[in-house]
């Protein structure tokens, strides 16, 4: 697993361990540069003219470093300075002497271009663009020089590459800086991160701005061992392959779990049909989907392996007595917001509290929890809110407030609360609820209230409606095989995800719940085959 850091920690990783190492932290900054022009050689071999652009900060210092390296290497480069050498301090001005004090070719070109010049100047013979103006040292909207700069920059059609982060992302967050409503962030083709990944490398826009990451350590091999807390750590779905419960080669469908799935109110059948074939396509060997009456035949006629059950009203749901014949239940998917549902909910959760049942609460079922906030969940119960559902779950007061009279002050979180502080969200919300939370968005934060994990990313083709109802089907199957609640999230988060992008190939819309559902399948089953 791969650990996310703070800006505020890997800055003190890296000063720890240059004074462990007795090394200056211009020799991280020499590594860094050297390692980013490796990295661009191997990337972008044919590149001969290289176009750098730097601020006055460290990640400046990076650049500079670079264009030291392309210059000894007989490369040419143009140096877009757009702040002037006496504002550099420190050991950015110190790459600045270094880089000046070599003796380049006759016939090498190296130019120096002020921001003024580089926005007059034909800047399309560079091979390849390096982005050094700003790396984890933002702070709040970036200032007009750099927009117009980075405008420039990403209308260049060239190989990109940002050093260390994309000019304009915000490290901790992941968030990028706007301006009229547009983003301004360098918008790489790759980025070499230094020392350990930042906690937003993993989160919302970074995943669409910095393309390939590559992380170089600089020599920071366990940057564990220095005492910072990571905020929360990333991986994969290689990491979590064996997480996969195990299928024998003989056995029953009593042998593989019986998942069941309930939600569908009147004229809300799809989403529970997709959740339910989801479980079943994931390998369930037996899945029941309660269903509102009139959406039943709707269920059948989609899949007839599915063993639907159609309701009028909450009162047939004392039908539901024997809950211990399933070993995982999916709660919410179409559930519906009337009365009828609100009962239903409240039975089930009860029903559910008597026999500890895990029991994967979404859509709906969100929306009712945060109605009833101390009904207590199944131990290891799991939320997957989406950040509009986590907002609703975070504002909602305690019932007892209420009942006591008391005022409590609304906490009131917006959606763009949730976006920014999204470990911090998934960690809350799990500690609210005692449950394990699955904020879905662009990474995935998974957490029980103490351990953080970042997995999945984002794709165009993922934004549409039904995706939610699937990957609730696959954490149900998936605990209902018998994979602890924790580890079906993880796998399941990652597979849903994985599934999307191959489903996807190069589409960036149009692509349905279903497919992905079908392609989780084939996911699942690679899975198998690498596992037995
Ligand atoms: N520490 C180490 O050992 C190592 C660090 N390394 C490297 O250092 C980088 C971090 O360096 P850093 O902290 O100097 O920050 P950096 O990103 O260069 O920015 C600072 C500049 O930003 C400016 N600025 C701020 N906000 C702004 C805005 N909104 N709009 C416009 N300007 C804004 C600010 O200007 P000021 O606000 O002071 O006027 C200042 O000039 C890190 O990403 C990595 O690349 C590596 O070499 C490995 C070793
Ligand atoms: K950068």
């Amino acid at each position: 697993m791969q650990p996310l850091f703070s800006v505020d920690s890997i800055k003190k990783i890296e000063r720890n361990f240059a004074k462990q190492e007795g090394i200056e932290l211009y020799e991280l900054m020499q590594r860094a540069g050297a390692s980013a022009f490796e990295q661009a050689r191997r990337l972008w071999p044919q590149a001969g003219h290289w176009l750098i652009a730097t601020g006055a900060g460290n990640n400046a210092g990076d650049g500079l470093v670079v264009a030291r390296h392309a210059l000894l290497a007989g490369f040419d480069v143009t140096l877009v300075a757009i702040k002037p050498y006496r504002e550099f301090r420190g050991d950015p001005e110190k790459a600045w002497q270094e880089l000046l004090s070599i003796k380049k070719d006759s016939h090498q070109r190296f130019d120096i271009l002020g921001l003024e010049q580089a926005l007059d100047t034909d800047l399309s013979s560079a091979d390849l663009v390096v982005d050094a103006l700003l790396g984890t040292g933002v702070k709040g909207a970036l200032k007009d020089e750099y927009c117009q700069i980075l405008e420039r920059l990403n209308q260049l059609s060239r190989p990109k590459l940002a050093l260390d982060i994309p000019t304009g992302i915000y490290a901790d967050s992941g968030l990028c800086s706007t301006k009229n409503g547009k983003d301004t962030v360098f918008q790489a083709d790759a980025t070499v991160s230094f020392v350990a990944l930042k906690t937003g490398q993993r989160l919302n826009q970074a995943l669409q701005y910095q393309g390939e990451l590559i992380l170089e350590t600089l020599g920071v091999r366990h940057a564990l061992s220095f005492g910072e807390e990571p905020e929360a750590y990333g991986c994969n779905l290689q990491q979590l392959k064996e997480k996969l419960p195990t299928r024998h080669d003989v056995g029953s469908k009593f042998d593989c779990g019986h998942a069941l799935l309930i939600g569908g109110g009147a004229h809300l059948g799809g989403a529970v049909i997709l959740a339910a074939s989801a479980a079943l396509k994931s390998g369930a060997g037996m899945v029941s989907g309660w269903i509102h009456h009139s959406q039943q035949a709707a269920g059948l006629s989609v899949c007839p392996e599915i063993m639907w059950r159609g309701y009028n009203s909450h009162s047939d749901f004392q039908e539901l007595a024997d809950l211990s014949r399933y070993q995982a239940v999916g709660f919410g998917p179409g559930l519906g917001r009337d009365s009828t549902a609100e009962q239903i909910f409240l039975d089930v959760i009860t029903k559910l509290q008597a026999t500890d049942i895990p029991c994967v609460l979404d859509a709906d079922g969100l929306y009712w929890l945060a109605k009833y906030t101390s009904v207590p969940l199944p131990v290891q119960s799991v939320l997957t809110p989406h950040a509009g559902e986590a907002c609703r779950l975070l504002n909602a007061q305690e019932e007892d407030v209420f009942s006591t009279g008391r005022i409590e002050p609304q906490l009131s979180v917006d959606t763009a609360y949730v976006t920014q502080n999204r470990i911090k969200v998934a960690q809350t919300l799990a500690k609210k609820y005692s449950a394990i939370c699955v904020l879905k968005g662009a990474g995935t934060v998974i957490s029980d209230g103490e351990q953080a994990l970042v997995l999945a990313g984002a794709h165009p083709a993922m934004m549409t409606a039904g995706l939610g109802d699937a990957l609730t089907g696959l954490i149900t199957s998936f605990i209902a095989q018998g994979a602890k609640p924790w580890d079906a999230a993880l796998l399941a988060t990652e597979i849903h995800y994985e599934a999307a992008l191959s489903v996807a190939a190069n589409r960036r819309r149009g692509v349905t719940a279903s497919e992905v559902i079908e392609g989780c399948s084939i996911l699942v089953n690679q899975l198998d085959q690498v596992i037995n």
